[in-house]
């Protein structure tokens, strides 16, 4: 077959998008065999169990249902018997119109003056999808319009230095904060909501926090003892993983306070048309099948453990960031979805920077050091030329160097080897409608990837236990600084580093941890 026949039908279009997959290391027979693999890891009925409402997270007995966070208003979308668009509806209206009344001034401060400046406080699920999407529409032409004079910003880690880069040259008095956390338990955001409420407080009396502070969670009960109005609370529900909760209020309420509901709308469209596809296109003409089933050929089959995801705009800086959270905590796990030890490694190690700065970084190694397989993602409208797949996937030959009259001794050193696996994703542009068509490619990727290694991608046991170790510190912490507790219950490397951290920071103690 001629390179131009093998890239035709390695090419795949769909709304706008095209995916050129022909620089991979597969042809179309492995192609085939991979369809085998995803027919024997019934990968069709395990979209329609998703798509279908059922707990396929079962070991949190939940269904995964981020689909509906999009689904257009009149759509049906069951669980459990009952139809969750009209919920999701009911709190995309109520965003719209406290939105809108922010926007407009008709809510207002404490002290009377529009509330322009928003800082979402989150971290993880709460906080990588909505920095993603605010930093790809931060230079939309039509995104920068309906921003006009306004400023979002989000606030995550828990050293202060976070804090206190995000309330520079803010004023409490135009300020309004949204707490986000499915838990509303998390730690690190739990901190960092009573440091801007003490921010608040402290500025304008505590009955502004009203004014001042909104809540985005699943547990309404816990925003309510935290202070926060129970009607300035907006809701989402435990069948959205937080790593796919940017399309619910997590993501939609701080956007539409930026760019205003219209605007977030169209993002919402744009991963609604990708959901539609992943439903009902053939496996050949699926965009997210594709992509996943040759990651597991790239992971799984040539043991190729790393993807590289390189944009061709800065506008998707973070959007590396985001999916390195959705793929691995979805598909780093150790056992099947049945409990038993795989055989196999799952997962991809995802990293990623946008090109061309890239280039200039960690490129060298993926030339002619370690193979990576990279997804190259191009806006036509950004005129961003991905030109290096070829590079990657033909490389450059001894012969090609001689002719070249490059000296003997420097040939080994400009020799490439070729044979990279690389892909291309295009967009037309990179507007909002082209960001959710982004994310949902990738969300549905990853689950096809979880689907055919046999996995639960939508639990997270591993960042479980994590967050209740990190308790267990925090609470020996505690004991020790205020009661003079000993260090106890931890081994001999965290008991040593523990002690030395009281002893160093004795005179430099908190006042809450
Ligand atoms: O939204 P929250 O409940 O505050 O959780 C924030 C994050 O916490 C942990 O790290 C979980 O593993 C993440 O999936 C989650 O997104």
């Amino acid at each position: 077959m001629s390179d131009t026949e093998r890239c035709k039908s390695m090419m795949v279009e769909f709304d706008g998008i095209l995916l050129d997959y022909s620089r991979q290391i597969a042809n179309l027979d492995t192609l085939n065999k991979l369809y085998n693999l995803a027919e024997a890891a019934h990968l069709k009925e395990k979209i329609n169990r998703m798509f279908n409402g059922e707990r396929i997270n079962s070991t949190e007995n939940r269904p995964v249902l981020h689909i509906a966070l999009r689904a257009p208003r009149d759509s049906v979308i069951n669980s459990d018997g009952k139809n969750v668009v009209p919920d999701v509806w009911q709190v995309l209206d109520k965003i719209r119109d406290f939105s809108e009344r922010v926007r407009s001034g008709a809510w207002v401060g404490d002290t009377g003056k529009v509330l322009k400046d928003v800082i979402a406080i989150g971290i993880g699920g709460s906080f990588l999808g909505p920095l993603f999407v605010h930093t790809s529409l931060q230079t939309d032409p039509e995104a920068i319009e309906f921003a006009r004079g306004r400023q979002l910003r989000f606030l995550a880690n828990v050293d202060p230095i976070d804090v206190a880069r995000n309330i520079a040259g803010l004023n409490p008095e135009t300020t309004l904060v949204v707490v986000v956390s499915k838990t509303f338990t998390t730690a690190e955001t739990m901190l960092n909501a009573r440091t801007l409420r003490e921010w608040i407080s402290a500025a304008l009396g505590p009955q502004a926090v009203a004014k001042h502070m909104v809540a985005v969670s699943t547990n309404l009960t816990l925003v309510e003892k935290f202070g926060i109005d129970p009607n300035n609370a907006f809701a989402f529900w435990d069948w959205v993983g937080g790593r796919y909760s940017v399309c619910s209020a997590v993501g939609v309420l701080p956007l539409s306070l930026q760019y205003g509901f219209s605007v977030v709308e169209k993002f919402l469209k744009g991963a609604s048309s990708i959901d539609q596809h992943f439903y009902s296109a053939p496996f050949e003409k699926n965009l997210p099948v594709l992509l996943g089933l040759l990651s597991v050929w790239n992971v799984s089959f040539l043991g190729y453990p790393a993807r590289a995801i390189l944009p061709y705009s800065q506008a998707l800086e973070k959007f590396a960031p985001h999916i390195q959270q959705v793929s691995m905590e979805s598909n780093g796990k150790g056992v099947s979805i049945d409990g038993v030890p795989l055989p196999y490694e799952t997962g991809e190690i995802d990293f990623g920077e946008p090109g061309t700065n890239g280039q200039h970084s960690f490129y060298q190694l993926i030339h002619q050091g370690r193979v990576i397989p990279c997804d190259f993602i191009g806006t036509v409208k950004s005129q961003q030329p991905v030109y290096l797949k070829d590079a990657l996937a033909y490389g450059k030959t001894a012969e090609q160097l001689l002719k070249e009259n490059v000296p003997h001794p420097l040939i080994p050193h400009k020799t490439f080897s070729g044979n990279r696996p690389s892909l291309s994703l295009l967009l037309p542009s990179l507007n909002a409608y082209n960001i959710g068509q982004l994310l949902a490619i990738y969300e549905h990727r990853i689950a096809v990837e979880g689907f055919v290694w046999g996995i639960n991608s939508f639990d997270q046991w591993g960042v479980e236990l994590g967050k209740s170790l990190a308790t267990q510190v925090r609470k020996q912490l505690h004991a020790s600084r205020k009661k003079g507790e000993p260090v106890e219950g931890f081994n001999f490397s965290t008991t040593t580093m523990l002690k030395r951290y009281l002893e160093e920071s004795a005179d430099d103690v908190p006042k809450e941890d």
